[in-house]
């Protein structure tokens, strides 16, 4: 990016399948859009664009740390000149009591100047929707969901109200849906009238993209918002349609292909994921990692590299140390929740570097904290978007690597139809 480009929008995710999944959305709309993966080197050459997304892997991790980070990455996007930051968090709003949503929202929303801070999870695409505060996942409440099992931060209240103001120094309120229906005029009137009563953090119902559409007007006239990729595209609509941005057509990058050796790596143990590896034993070899194997040593990793040497130059692999509840619930209890899903983290990571190191060019990764752990450890700084796989999946092709050309792919966990792997491979030539 040259120095003189002024950014239209400056976006701060909170893991890197998150970050891919918005600049995904971004550049759908228009927006010409880069992932960068924690803030920027001086010298990593960018292309001119009118979004970056700062990917950090702040989702679990101490919520004074998830504030300094989020703190940088603000400082950075200012500096290139954003005036309206957006605080990308998960659509099913992953986080604990002790954050990091609420922790990191205050520290911006002071730093921003903002009274006022939009907050949504819902991506209608993805089946997130919120009504009347409460978020629902495709037909039933957060609470009834696959997320009530999530192996880092269960999720056990669907009301976002509550579950916000636990989390945050912030007094938090409500925009129904019957006022947004109302349009953008009725949205602003509704929040002066919560701003009186000291409220900093309005939460915002939205079922349809034509609601993310008013909430994208009125998030234009703060300096921040909260929320998932839904209210991104919200954004870049209003800032195509206010005429801040001229709609870049799609297609106008290169799509050329890579080719070599291609692999799939899962650690995600949400049912998607699982159902999409079940697919896969169809398509492709499937090693099962033994977790418990991987969190007693680096062995696993090694055993997971030869099967895969014997196997990559015939086509593509998959290995996963996915598993069902019952047995990620039995596993923490013998090790830890943080422990168990760390010690996996690594094993991945240690296992993409391998695969890498043999030749692999082309990986899919699932699941969001696998996904950091993997990225880190390729020292991957940067991605441009490339073809959708899936809603919020893109294909995404590295800038700044110094062995040649990658092609990835970060799934988040819940993502991605029954046969995301071969869909993915199928566009990543
Ligand atoms: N068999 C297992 N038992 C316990 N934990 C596991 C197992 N396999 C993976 N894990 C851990 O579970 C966590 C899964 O989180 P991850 O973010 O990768 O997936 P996800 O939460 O489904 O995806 P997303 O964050 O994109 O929704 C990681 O910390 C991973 O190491
Ligand atoms: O918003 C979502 O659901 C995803 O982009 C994500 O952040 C999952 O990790």
């Amino acid at each position: 990016m040259t120095p003189a480009a002024k950014l239209s929008l400056g976006c701060i995710a909170d893991d890197y399948t998150g970050a891919s999944d918005l600049a995904n959305t971004l550049t759908r709309a228009g927006l010409r859009t880069v992932q960068t993966i924690g803030v920027p080197p001086d010298d990593l050459a960018l292309p001119e664009v009118d979004a970056v997304v700062v990917s950090l892997k702040s989702r679990s991790i101490e919520a004074r740390l998830a504030v300094t980070r989020s703190r940088a990455a603000e400082k950075w996007l200012r500096s290139r000149g954003a005036a309206h930051i957006l605080f990308k968090i998960c659509s099913t709003f992953d986080s604990t009591d002790a954050g990091n949503i609420g922790p990191v929202m205050d520290a911006l929303r002071a730093d921003s100047g903002d009274a006022m801070v939009l907050v949504t999870p819902a991506f209608p695409e993805t089946g997130r929707t919120v009504y009347q505060g409460n978020l629902f996942v495709g037909s039933v409440p957060l609470n009834e969901s696959p997320l009530k099992d999530h192996p880092l931060n269960p999720m056990h209240d669907s009301n976002l109200v509550r579950v916000l103001a636990r989390q945050s120094g912030t007094k938090v309120g409500l925009v129904d849906l019957a006022s947004l229906t109302r349009g953008a005029g009725a949205v602003r009137a509704r929040l002066a009238e919560l701003s009186a009563k000291g409220i900093g953090a309005a939460v915002i119902d939205a079922v349809f993209d034509r609601d993310l559409e008013i909430i994208g007007q009125v998030a234009l006239d703060h300096r921040l918002s909260v929320g998932a990729s839904g209210i991104g595209l919200g954004l870049a609509r209003a800032l195509v349609a206010s005429g801040r941005v001229k709609r870049e057509a799609l297609g106008a990058r290169t799509d050329a292909a890579i080719g070599g050796p291609a692999a799939c790596l899962a650690g995600s143990c949400s049912q998607a994921t699982l159902q999409q590896i079940a697919s896969a034993e169809a398509v492709m070899p499937v090693l099962h990692l033994d977790p418990e194997r991987a969190i007693a040593g680096q062995d696993e990793a090694q055993r997971a590299l030869a099967w895969a040497k014997d196997r990559v130059g015939d086509g593509p692999v998959l290995i996963a140390s996915s598993s069902t509840p019952d047995e990620v619930a039995a596993l923490q209890s013998r090790h830890g929740r943080d422990a168990a899903g760390h010690a996996i983290e690594q094993a991945m990571a240690d296992i993409a570097e391998g695969l890498v190191q043999s030749g692999v060019r082309r990986l899919v990764v699932a699941g969001g904290e696998t996904s950091g752990a993997v990225v880190d450890r390729l020292r991957i700084p940067g991605f441009l978007v490339g073809a959708e796989i899936a809603a919020g999946v893109p294909v995404l092709r590295a800038v700044g690597i110094k062995n040649g050309e990658m092609l990835l792919a970060l799934k988040s966990g819940n993502f991605g139809g029954p046969q995301f792997f071969s869909d993915a491979l199928n566009l990543m030539r």
